[in-house]
């Protein structure tokens, strides 16, 4: 879950096709336009400095925001004024301001009453019964949110203390020391692999394609000329592992920006950042690749919308997505990202259906049409069929004890079994019940805690139903083109003209034997997770 090491050279994405499938990849899509590395945005985050347009500029945007529209931010307008589409998407259709987690009407009987001749006094002890009953709701109900929020806080607390007090151990270390050293730098090589396939957009897909082809052929065109640069967004950036892996993404990255909760991995990443950026920690990378802009901010990118993150607003953020979002807002409305990375983080969204939306809602709201969402998590199929391994074993079992041994003694209490599984370095644990089927449902709040030596104490994580999640996403436009395991990445790409020497130079691969370099209980750990990639429709 680190930095890799090695550079590759730009990777083709294959012909797009949207399917879903342990053995299919896809690829690329949607449009493109020119772009320059802003140094604007190399002023401090939280306040707005610099010259007087500039000032002028937020000051518009937040009066736009205050009337319910957000101005499309420099980078997203770039983007725009290429297409007549585009162009008129801002001043197009207003708005509206909604949220897919809105309250619903107020009951019925809020509304004014008839007066009855004759029912005054009646009318006093119904109302004041009336009243008492909505205010014991209402006590119930704020309780109950009390509750709610503190158990959801207990449990986002425990996760940003965890991964704030991860030690950082450094490069050296990572490759050398570490007893899992060959499953960090597979993980690293399934995430670049991600990178190098679907960041890029079509028309840069497209642009190579033709790169390929013989230009002094006249009927081809010119050659492509197009210089691109995508704007990435990376939810659960940690301590900013994926950067490196940024600098050599075959379309060139203008901004990235990395969002996490836990505020020590975000000094990290920033602290990274700056060491790349000054040259420093650049052994092996391209020389003269300048570096993209990178803004690295704390934040929960489930529990809360990204709507108020300043750099945000400035590549464009839509509150409309989402369910019953309307068809205007979906046809003109979007963000401002080319894509959006989350890996091995979307797990902890899954604690509410309420979270996994926000996550939802801020994805499709900070992505542009056409704009990819990758990522890795864990494989709820994987999890499927342990626990339903665990109830068929556990069901032999009692079948097989003798008739006088079933229940516990007097006095005695039968302890529960759990399911759990694992080996030296992974370890996975249901502390309560477990459907017996394996079957989530519903789909949110399934604990488990997870241990991965050297890395993860377990943490309280939450299994992601695979095919409820891809129910869901289609609430916000986004389209699942890609989902693969990760010991299938690797079958299918190892021999892949970049990924497959990619593979060798981050050690995953066994220079002599050309075999996966895992101990048997790493390729075990890794088959715990699958990645994909939706895109934005
Ligand atoms: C296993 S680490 C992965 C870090 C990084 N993406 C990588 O691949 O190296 C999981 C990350 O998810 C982050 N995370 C947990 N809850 C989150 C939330 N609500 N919003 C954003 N990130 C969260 C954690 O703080 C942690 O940095």
């Amino acid at each position: 879950m680190d930095s890799s090491p090695g550079s590759g050279a730009p990777k083709m994405p294959t012909p797009s096709g949207a399917h879903e499938s342990n053995k299919n990849g896809a690829s690329a899509s949607p449009g493109a336009s020119e772009r320059r590395p802003n140094e604007d945005l190399e002023s401090d985050q939280q306040a707005p400095s610099g010259p007087v347009s500039k000032r002028r500029r937020m000051q518009e945007s937040q009066q736009n925001r205050k009337r319910g529209r957000t101005p499309p931010s420099v980078f997203s307008r770039r983007d725009r004024s290429r297409s007549p589409l585009n162009a008129s998407s801002r001043d197009g259709p207003s708005r509206r301001s909604r949220s897919p987690l809105q309250p619903r009407s107020p009951p019925a009987d809020d509304a004014p009453k008839r007066k009855r001749p004759g029912g005054g006094a009646r009318m006093g002890i119904v109302d004041r019964e009336t009243m008492r009953r909505r205010q014991e709701d209402r006590d119930r109900q704020e309780m109950e949110d009390a509750q709610r929020m503190s158990r959801d806080r207990g449990v986002s607390d425990v996760v940003r203390q965890h991964y704030n007090a991860v030690p950082e151990r450094g490069r050296e270390w990572r490759k050398t020391e570490s007893k899992i050293k060959g499953l960090r730098s597979f993980n690293n090589w399934v995430k670049s692999t991600l990178i190098q396939k679907f960041s890029p957009d079509e028309e840069f897909g497209a642009a190579r394609d033709n790169d390929t082809k013989d230009w002094a052929d006249d009927s081809m065109g010119p050659p492509p000329t197009e210089d691109k640069r995508l704007l990435v967004l990376d939810l659960g950036c940690g301590k900013g592992g994926d950067l490196g892996k940024w600098q050599l993404a075959p379309q060139k990255v203008e901004l990235y920006v990395g969002l996490d909760p836990a505020n020590i991995s975000i000094e990290q990443a920033r602290d990274r950042y700056a060491s790349m950026r000054s040259g420093r920690g650049q052994r092996g990378r391209r020389p003269s690749a300048p570096l993209f802009h990178g803004e690295f901010q704390t934040k929960d990118c489930f529990g809360e919308s990204l709507g108020d993150v300043r750099i945000i607003q400035q590549v464009g953020f839509d509150a409309n997505v989402g369910p019953g979002g309307s068809m205007m807002a979906s046809r003109w409305g979007g963000g401002g990202f080319d894509v959006i990375t989350s890996m091995f983080a979307i797990h902890y969204a899954f604690e509410s259906e309420e979270k996994t939306r926000q996550m939802l809602s801020n994805v499709a709201g900070c992505l542009k049409k056409g704009g990819r969402f990758i990522g890795v998590c864990p494989n709820s199929d994987v999890i499927t069929s342990r626990v339903s391994e665990f109830h068929e074993q556990r069901r032999g079992r009692e079948a097989a004890k003798p008739a006088q041994s079933e229940g516990p003694e007097d006095g005695e209490v039968e302890e529960e079994e759990k399911c759990e599984w694992g080996n030296d370095i992974y370890r996975v644990r249901f502390p309560g019940v477990t459907p017996e089927n394996g079957v989530f449902r519903p789909p949110f709040g399934w604990r488990y805690t997870y241990f991965m030596r050297e890395a993860v104490e377990e943490v309280p994580e939450y299994v992601v139903p695979w095919e409820a999640f891809r129910a869901l996403t289609e609430d916000y436009n986004l389209e699942l083109q890609y989902r693969k395991p990760f010991l299938d990445i690797w079958e299918d790409e190892k021999n892949d003209r970049e990924l497959g020497p990619l593979s060798e130079r981050m050690g995953v691969r066994d220079r002599a034997t050309g075999a996966l370099a895992m101990t048997e209980e790493e390729k075990e750990a890794a088959s715990f997770y699958h990645a994909f990639c939706f895109y934005k429709v």
